[in-house]
């Protein structure tokens, strides 16, 4: 038999989505795919390997190769900008980016603060929209920097909108839609097409379906 494929998944919000689309599509994952500390499963009834990483990280592993496939948020893609190939949109985890700041706050500064865990996606932003800011990286809970004085405004991730409403902020623009992907590292993509294609056109019939 051939040598397994890798996929590397994101652990987190993203990951049952995409094992229940997985399973959708024909695969079979194993229960303890889901409830398991392990962070590489085996499935050899598919001759598949899945790495469980970190969502920001998962466009790592596909770029250097050790992971074939990989399930990443289109914000990942857009702050990493690894050298992958974006297969299919898998429309899950649905969300945007935003700018949010406190309502009313006077916007006057030179180079106003901007707290977000996306510091290439929101320097290359306000670069597009001419303005001078000062960026501030933070790993989570991003919405507590405008409250405490830390940041004029925030870059992040809104779904709902809960998180902003409960803690006093609003949004001010709107910066990109965001959903999962399936990315290929392009060497594995040339050297197993047929399989990576088969897999593609599994996950779309579903998608369309
Ligand atoms: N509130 C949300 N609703 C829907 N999708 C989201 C939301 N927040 C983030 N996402 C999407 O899910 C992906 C993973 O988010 P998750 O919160 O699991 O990871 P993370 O915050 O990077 O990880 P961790 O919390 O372990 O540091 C994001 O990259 C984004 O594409
Ligand atoms: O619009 P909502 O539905 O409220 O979702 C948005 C929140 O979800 C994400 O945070 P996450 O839960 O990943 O926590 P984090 O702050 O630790 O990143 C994001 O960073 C927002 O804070």
């Amino acid at each position: 038999m051939s040598s397994p494929l890798t996929i590397a998944m994101p652990k987190g919000r993203i990951f049952e989505e995409a094992a229940d689309l997985l399973r959708a599509a024909g695969f079979a994952l194993p229960a303890e795919f889901d409830d398991s500390r392990k962070l590489i499963v085996d499935v050899e009834a598919e001759n598949m390997r899945f790495i469980l990483a970190k969502p920001m990280d998962v466009t790592t592993y596909v770029e250097y190769g050790v992971a074939d496939l990989g399930i990443a948020g289109k914000d990942v893609m857009l702050e990493e900008e690894r050298d992958v190939y974006e297969l299919l949109d898998l429309k899950i985890s649905k969300c945007h980016l935003a700018v949010a700041g406190l309502p009313n706050a006077i916007r006057d500064e030179v180079a106003p603060k901007v707290a977000t865990k996306y510091p290439n996606v929101a320097s290359s932003y306000f670069r597009e929209q001419g303005e001078q800011v000062e960026i501030i990286r933070l790993n989570g809970s991003i919405e507590l920097a405008p409250i405490v004085g830390l940041a004029d405004r925030i870059v992040d991730i809104v779904s709902t909108g809960q998180t902003l409403k409960e803690n006093g902020l609003v949004e001010l623009e709107h910066i990109e839609d965001i959903t999962s992907r399936l990315i290929v590292n392009p060497v594995s993509y040339r050297l197993k097409d047929e399989r990576i294609d088969e897999i593609v056109t599994k996950l779309a019939s579903v998608l369309e379906g």
